[in-house]
């Protein structure tokens, strides 16, 4: 247990709720915003190591099932009932401590400064911490919260060089972000922004970047202003057709709130090294600048020297109490494993975000991904199955659990995936219908036996929601043939 002074107060004091949830993330926000609407009654405690929490607001529909919304960070300051207002539920106590233990047997837990407090339902969202490729190395970075991003700032006010590994939403983020620092990109795939888009989309983004080949819509050649449709089988999408060419998680657009600028007037594009990994780093002293530098070998027998190296390689789940009995960690991504309600393998400790791994028989066009948008929709699922519990009332999971969504930007422009918009967990036969006008929109339909199971949209192509629906209904798309994508169809048209 944490080294930590306590008061007289923290070591009597024992406290009880019917609900006591922990972290201020979006899973936990949410969870706790839903129990107190379902049981209005019933004491409720929000248990988050920081004074910071995060809440969802400006919620806007971008398709039936599809939201877009905004993430705030609002500060737990003042007395509990003062966080409580704020919180906008009265039954909701909102207490600064981190979760050390979990006695499941007796329902309670205790907090690194001693305090005990008993549960009749506990939700876990204690989020996820960045998987560095190297830990416990000074000069390797992650970005997680407000913390690790002002770290970050504060290293490029005298840095000249940066290495930039990962291939993920984070990467993608700072690769461009970045500003007078020479930014190497380390993927290791054949495109960039790979958990997101397929090497066609990434292309598209390639292209839209290159000054040079932006052009005015008025400029634009008749073919181009139509856009081109084309059909492909999977194995026809290779390399060689497009490499021609401490707190909670941040939020969307987090990098617009801070200036990531180095210490050169250079504006220059990241430098990207496709197909390559990091093999060796070790730090050395530069005499010339009197300084710590990490010098970096790449797969590929590159040698990099950088002034610190920023690993975007994802996230792992983040579990540092301790349980007894212990709770049923998944295999595989080490996230607490939960049913489609949420719950754990204890019938009265529930999961939810990035902490969790859904190890339910998941719907056909549903997976889970590290992302805000389920950290709201779990931790929702988690306090509607607590509430439920309580109340001995029968509730089925979601509607949300059966179609994957995530509306987000990259690069600047719109983009949707919906369904298994990569062919996730689809093998090889399946086919990509695409349509693409550059600089403008690219459309990707996935289509196995006939049927849309997953598309990506980038750009305006108010085409959500009939994608969502053709998706969940299953509808054989074969007699429509290319038309489906043709700018001069409205495909709405066919299926009223
Ligand atoms: C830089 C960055 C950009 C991102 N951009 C996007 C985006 O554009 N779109 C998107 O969909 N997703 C994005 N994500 C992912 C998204 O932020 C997360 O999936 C989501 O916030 C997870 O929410 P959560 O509530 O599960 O966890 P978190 O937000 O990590 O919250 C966990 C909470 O638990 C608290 N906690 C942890 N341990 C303890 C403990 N022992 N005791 C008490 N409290 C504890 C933490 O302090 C925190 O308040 C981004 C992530 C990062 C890092
Ligand atoms: N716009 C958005 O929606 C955004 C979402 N996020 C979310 O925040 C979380 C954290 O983001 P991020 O860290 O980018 O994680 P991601 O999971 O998005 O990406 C991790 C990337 O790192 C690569 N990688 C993993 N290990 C290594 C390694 N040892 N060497 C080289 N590459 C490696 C992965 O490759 P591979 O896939 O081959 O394993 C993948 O490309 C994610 O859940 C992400 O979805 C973050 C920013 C923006």
């Amino acid at each position: 247990m944490e080294k930590e002074s306590k008061t007289e107060m923290d070591l009597i004091a024992e406290e009880r709720y019917t609900f006591v949830i922990v972290g201020g993330g979006i899973a936990g926000v949410t969870c706790a915003e839903t129990t107190a609407i379902c049981c209005p009654e019933q004491p409720i405690l929000l248990l988050t190591e920081s004074n910071i929490v995060k809440t969802v607001a400006n919620l806007e529909p971008v398709a039936r099932y599809l939201y877009k919304f905004d993430v705030q960070e609002r500060t737990l300051a003042g007395t509990c009932e003062e966080s409580s207002k704020r919180l906008f539920y009265p039954t909701v106590t909102t207490q600064v401590g981190t979760l050390q233990h979990v006695d499941a047997t007796d329902k309670y837990i205790i907090t690194s400064r001693g305090k005990k407090i008993f549960y009749e339902y506990l939700c876990i969202c204690t989020g996820g911490r960045p998987r560095l490729i190297e830990a416990n190395n000074p000069l390797v970075l992650g970005i997680r919260d407000t913390d690790s991003v002002l770290e970050l700032q504060k290293r490029l006010e005298k840095s000249k060089s940066v290495v930039l590994v990962g291939n993920g939403g984070i990467a993608s983020e700072l690769a461009y972000e970045l500003k007078g620092v020479e930014v190497h990109w380390v993927v290791r795939d054949n495109h960039i922004a790979s958990t997101f888009i397929d090497p066609g989309a990434a292309f598209f983004f390639q292209q839209a970047m290159d000054k040079k080949q932006e052009q005015t819509s008025s400029t634009q050649s008749p073919e181009n202003a139509r856009g081109i449709i084309k059909r492909l089988r999977f194995n026809e999408i290779t390399a060689s057709t497009i490499d021609s060419k401490k707190g909670a998680a941040l939020g969307p657009d987090w990098h617009k709130n801070f200036e990531l600028k180095g210490s050169c007037c250079s504006e220059n594009t990241p430098k990207i090294h496709f197909k390559s990994v990091i093999k060796s780093m070790c730090d050395i002293f530069d005499e010339t600048q009197n300084k710590k530098l990490m010098k970096v070998e790449l797969s590929t027998g590159e040698v990099l020297f950088c002034d610190f190296v920023v690993s975007a390689t994802g996230v792992d789940p983040r579990l540092d109490y301790s349980c007894k009995p212990p709770l049923n960690i998944d295999a595989t991504d080490n996230g607490i494993s939960v049913n489609e309600m949420m719950q754990t393998s204890n019938e009265y400790v529930f999961a939810a975000g990035d902490v969790c791994t859904a190890s339910w028989d998941k719907a056909d066009h549903w997976f889970q991904m590290r992302l805000w948008t389920q950290a709201r929709q779990m931790g929702s699922m988690a306090g509607r199955s607590m509430a439920a519990h309580f109340l001995n009332e029968t509730i089925y999971q979601d509607f949300c659990f059966e179609l994957f969504g995530h509306v987000t930007q990259l690069f600047g422009l719109s983009v949707i995936l919906l369904g298994r918009y990569n062919g996730q967990g689809l093998g090889t036969n399946y086919e990509i219908l695409l349509r693409t006008t550059p600089g403008q929109e690219y459309i990707k339909f996935i289509l196995k036996d006939g049927k849309l199971r997953g598309a990506i949209l980038i750009g305006n192509t108010e085409l959500a929601e009939t994608c969502e629906n053709l998706i969940l209904n299953g509808i054989d798309l074969t007699p429509f043939g290319d038309d489906i994508l043709n700018p001069d169809i409205d495909i709405d048209d066919y299926f009223d």
